[in-house]
């Protein structure tokens, strides 16, 4: 469904991404973990087709996202932002309504009363109680779980969330990973998620591709990827593996921070 082949990227004076290749299958829960500024973000924003390549190509479904208009790409991929603007004074209602755009475009968008979807996308988001309310009124957790919503009116098969537990409290963090799951299960929605929160990412994801000094350096099942050489040579820590009695899953014991030249040059 999406497919990155030799995505190379960069900022004027800065290169991100050096030929990233990456494959997710429909319905595939992917998270993608690495250090602060390897590119994660910006990797999203390619496979949104909200940046174009420097070379190599971003398919999804088979068709380049180059060749694709930001409409019709954002019917198709949705992108949870770590900043979605806030109009003063908007409502939550109103601005998860403007997730609607690239379905309805601006008629629609001014014929339309009270859009079923936008209600479903509030309602999966757990943000219906707070419709009426101006969204610059809400706590950083809130606003949170209102850029979910937003991102889920957008009713697409793939859906790319950007730390989307970032500001939210344990529990809510855990809500909101248990949505994604759900979605993903009930509506085979494809997702790939940043996630800073490597237990989550092993909790929660099928697969953790680890990005690298501008490539993929690691991909796989949580089982298999997450060692203590993934968490030394990726994310710069130095810690143990254990399983989850229960679950089986592979829970981190993070010690120390490794220098740059220890674990990370290697
Ligand atoms: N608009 C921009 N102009 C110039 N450089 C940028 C821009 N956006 C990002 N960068 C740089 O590109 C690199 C990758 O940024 P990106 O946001 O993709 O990283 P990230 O892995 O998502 O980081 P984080 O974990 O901190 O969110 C960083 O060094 C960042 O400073």
């Amino acid at each position: 469904m999406i497919q990155v082949e030799g995505v190379r990227f960069g900022y004027p004076g800065r290169e991100v991404l050096d030929g990233v290749e990456l494959s997710v299958a429909a319905g595939e829960l992917v998270a993608l973990i690495g250090l602060n500024g390897c590119g994660k973000s910006t990797l999203l924003r390619l496979c949104a087709g909200l940046l174009r390549p420097a070379a190599g190509r971003v398919l999804l479904d088979g068709d380049d996202l180059a060749r694709l208009s930001r409409r019709a790409a954002a019917r198709r991929v949705a992108l949870l932002h770590q900043s979605a603007p806030a109009v003063p004074g908007m409502t939550v209602r109103g601005l998860v309504r403007q997730g609607r755009y690239a379905a309805r475009g601006p008629l629609g968008m001014l014929r339309d009363g009270d859009d079923p979807v936008c209600a479903r996308a509030m309602a999966d988001a757990g943000v219906a109680d707070w419709a009426d309310r101006p969204v610059d009124s809400l706590s950083g957790g809130e606003r949170q779980r209102v850029r979910l919503a937003l991102a889920l009116a957008q009713d697409t098969r793939v859906l790319l969330l950007d730390e989307p537990t970032t500001y939210l409290d344990l529990r809510h963090q855990l809500e909101v990973l248990r949505t994604v799951a759900r979605l993903r299960h009930e509506r085979g929605l494809t997702v790939v998620m940043v996630l800073h929160d490597i237990g989550h990412a092993a909790r929660f994801a099928e697969r953790i591709v680890a990005l690298r000094k501008g490539v993929v350096a690691a991909d796989g099942p949580p089982g298999e990827v997450v060692t203590p050489a993934l968490l030394a040579g990726v994310l710069g820590v130095a810690g143990r593996v254990g399983r989850d009695p229960e679950g089986g899953w592979p829970v981190c014991y993070p010690d120390h921070p490794l220098e740059f030249d220890e674990g990370l040059a290697e």
